[in-house]
């Protein structure tokens, strides 16, 4: 068999980044093997199929309920409505009426289950004809997100936001998407077969009435809703430009919310509204307004009573912050000023009359929503810390009944080096020739000597202090000295840009950067490198670790949330000489990453 070349020094403790061929072809099969036992017994990566059903699921015909109004039109008074049969109606679930046993009882268990695929042991859940999982109770789910790939992606909400909602569906749920309509010029025909629905609605906030659109698409069993207006159209990413994030942020993402509580109510999608008996998944700031609108402007006039909601955090860092002064642009009655009440710490303050008062959307969502979820167990011990809790630990802590952590699943339709359609050739964990030549290919790619017998070493991600892009740059001297090859694809911190592009003038035969966004070089990378390098000085969950270790590729991790839960160290003296799947080093220290990604003693 062909040598991948992993860098052997991570190995073996007395080799010093010194690739053995042999020795790295074994260890990259070691760690596609223990990746694959863990697969089969469902506990990290949950599969994601998009081989559902092709139908819509049966469910969908039976619930849809009589058309209630939201707020947008003056309500009726509440519908005399049936429950439907799985589900009873629950007490009112607004702020301080929060009933964790009623929701464990009534929604909760199951719906958490299902909702996030956690694919643990005593999984509530039946297997159909096809051993393909399904949910014993079915539930209409309204997932809000900024992004969802492969409409618009900056990051992993983005991969998680465009594939569990077809896992979810693939299990029996009917399952709606809403997302803004981004066009920036690059990526409009990610939109192209999303189709005007016929409705709009006029949203009051901000001063006015602002009239928002909706556009559907019906694809891999999901319902894809696009909230449609002007101020999703402009060029650069999702959330800003060269001068940073976009000034009117909480605008758009007020906006979003209103119209995704709007959706489930008026958008006839197949032929019938998804009503009020559902499920909001509310993924990080953008979304965090939804559980304060059902709250605020819907339980009152007993629209949603019966809806529950899940914040889920993928990353605490992000709150949707704004001056104090902008409540009152919010649309929401003033005696619901403290769900989003916000008052900076003193040393936070601009100067000595500032208050710090400001409204934060994510700490709306903490105190409103019926579950908080965050993307691993780790993260959601570590967001009630004065350390990781960015703030919001107290808060957190006090919500710790209805609080849980689920590690994120990965596509492996997208993600899979047997068929991925961005390499040049394809392996598995019995062939893994291709890996080799995939390395060699990237090489070439990359216009670094073509050596099979030195480390690759990989680094993928957004340039941004959280993932420890200083410490790479601190460590690069060093490591520059030994004989190894780095490869580096990312954007963001414009210093951090500038950096990567004069460390390849340094180094021209040893170090890469390439600043962009690239799916396909991603990939490529993942696969290529023997070793990921992942220094996060904080991480939720992290996709690719996860990615990595599902082609074979070697993940160096700092040990923090998700990290540290999912990559076991390797033993290279276990009994079997196999146990764990990569290195997670601890405290985060530039000595302490060298000795990761070599093995060495510092
Ligand atoms: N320049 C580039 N070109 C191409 N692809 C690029 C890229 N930069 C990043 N990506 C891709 O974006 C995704 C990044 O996902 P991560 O989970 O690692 O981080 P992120 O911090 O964005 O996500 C947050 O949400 C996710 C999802 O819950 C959590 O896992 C994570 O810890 C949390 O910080 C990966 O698919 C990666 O390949």
């Amino acid at each position: 068999m062909a040598a991948t070349g992993v860098g052997a020094g991570c190995l073996a403790p007395s080799v010093r980044l010194r690739a053995d061929p042999a020795t790295a072809a074994r260890a990259s099969a070691c760690v596609v093997r223990a990746r694959l036992r863990r697969l089969a017994r469902g506990r990290y990566v949950a599969e994601l199929s998009r081989e559902g059903p092709a139908a819509r699921p049966a469910q969908q015909q039976q619930l849809a309920p009589p058309l209630v109004p939201g707020f947008l039109a003056p309500p009726p008074p509440a519908p005399a409505q049936s429950p439907a049969p799985t589900q009873p109606p629950l007490p009112d679930a607004g702020v301080g009426e929060l009933a964790p046993d009623l929701l464990l009882e009534g929604i909760a268990e199951d719906s958490i289950d299902s909702i996030i695929v956690a694919a643990s042991e005593q999984d509530s859940e039946i297997m159909d004809a096809n051993e393909q999982p399904q949910a014993k109770v079915t539930r209409s789910i309204v997932f809000v997100t900024g992004e969802a790939a492969p409409y618009a992606k900056s990051g992993g909400l983005g991969d998680v936001c465009g594939s569990l909602p077809i896992a979810l569906a693939a299990r029996g749920h009917r399952v709606m998407v809403v997302m803004p309509r981004y066009l920036n010029g690059s990526s409009d025909k990610n939109y192209a077969k999303a189709l005007y629905t016929g409705k709009h609605i006029k949203i009051p906030c901000f001063g006015g009435s602002h009239e928002v659109t909706f556009f559907h698409e019906y694809r891999d069993n999901v319902d894809w809703v696009f909230v449609d207006h002007p101020s999703y159209h402009r060029p650069g990413s999702l959330y800003g430009d060269n001068f940073g994030a976009f000034g009117d942020n909480q605008f758009r993402y007020t906006l979003l919310c209103y119209a995704a509580c709007e959706a489930p109510l008026i958008l006839e999608l197949g032929g019938y509204i998804y009503g009020q008996n559902c499920m909001f998944v509310v993924n990080d700031w953008h979304a965090s307004l939804v559980p304060v609108l059902l709250a605020a402007k819907y339980r009152p006039y007993g629209v949603y009573r019966d809806s529950r909601s899940t914040l889920v955090i993928h990353n605490l860092a992000h709150q949707g912050v704004e001056p104090a002064s902008t409540y009152p642009d919010l649309g929401l009655p003033p005696e619901w000023y403290g769900a989003l009440e916000w008052v900076f710490p003193e040393w936070a303050r601009r100067h000595a009359l500032d208050k710090g008062e400001a409204v934060n959307f994510l700490k709306g969502a903490v105190v409103t929503a019926d579950r908080i979820v965050t993307v691993s167990q780790g993260y959601s011990w570590e967001v009630t810390t004065a350390e990781g809790g960015q703030g919001l630990n107290e808060l957190l802590s006090s919500r710790k009944s209805v609080l849980n952590g689920i590690v994120n699943g990965i596509d492996i339709n997208d993600w899979n080096p047997t068929t991925d359609k961005c390499l040049p050739h394809h392996y598995s964990v019995d062939d893994l020739s291709g890996k080799a030549k995939c390395k060699a290919e990237l090489q070439k790619e990359l216009g670094l000597p073509v050596r099979e017998d030195v480390p690759l070493i990989g680094f993928i991600g957004r340039l941004d202090y959280q993932k420890g892009i200083d410490l790479i740059k601190m460590a690069i001297p060093e490591l520059m000295r030994e004989d190894v090859q780095f490869v580096m694809l990312g954007s963001g911190d414009p210093i951090f840009e500038g950096w990567m592009r004069s460390t390849e003038s340094s180094y021209k035969d040893k170090f890469r950067g390439w600043v962009g966004f690239s799916v396909p070089v991603s990939h490529r990378i993942t696969a290529g490198c023997d070793i990921l390098l992942m220094p996060s000085r904080f991480e939720p969950c992290g996709l690719n670790q996860l990615y990595a270790m599902q082609y074979g590729t070697v993940p160096v991790v700092h040990g923090t949330g998700g990290l540290r839960d999912t990559v076991e160290t390797f033993n290279p003296f276990g009994a079997k000489g196999e146990e764990g799947t990569g290195w997670a080093f601890s405290p985060l220290t530039v000595d302490k990453m060298l000795w990761g990604i070599a093995n060495r003693d510092v």
